[in-house]
């Protein structure tokens, strides 16, 4: 599966902390990032990760083109919801797509926790079954 993993700057290390958690689980699957997020977490992490811009250089509207094409299976977004983002409008383009494709979303470690474990046991195999253009 394709999965997105995007971090506001003050959830990066819970990002990064989340992915160290479920390494054996994520290095079965192929890691996409926004540009900074992806940076630490293969440093940190140590995990590859094909990265995009920034997300305030066009990173989240990247992604966002992969779920249009039905290339992206998950996304694990964790925003932070006390810091106004210069880039809000594609943030919110970005989580308005995942509801149009009906991509699995987490955006916050809670959920994530859920969708990863779900991840694990089959629970998402129906993305295979959905036509890849
Ligand atoms: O701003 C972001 C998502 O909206 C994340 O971008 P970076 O991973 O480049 O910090």
């Amino acid at each position: 599966m394709n999965i997105a993993l995007i971090a506001h700057d003050q959830m990066k290390k819970e990002l990064v902390n989340f992915v160290l958690a479920y390494k054996p689980i994520f290095e079965e699957h192929t890691l996409y990032g926004t540009g900074t997020t992806g940076k630490i977490i293969m440093e940190k992490v140590g995990l590859p990760v094909q990265r995009f811009q920034s997300g305030p250089l066009g990173g989240d509207q990247q992604i966002g083109a992969m779920i249009a094409q039905n290339d992206m299976d998950i996304v694990i977004f964790f925003r932070d919801p006390l810091t106004a983002q210069p880039h809000e409008p594609d943030v919110s383009a970005l989580l308005r797509l995942c509801d149009v494709y009906k991509i699995p979303l987490a955006t916050n470690i809670a959920a994530a926790e859920v969708l990863i474990h779900g991840l694990d046991r089959g629970d998402l195999q129906w993305r295979e079954l959905i036509d890849k253009e």
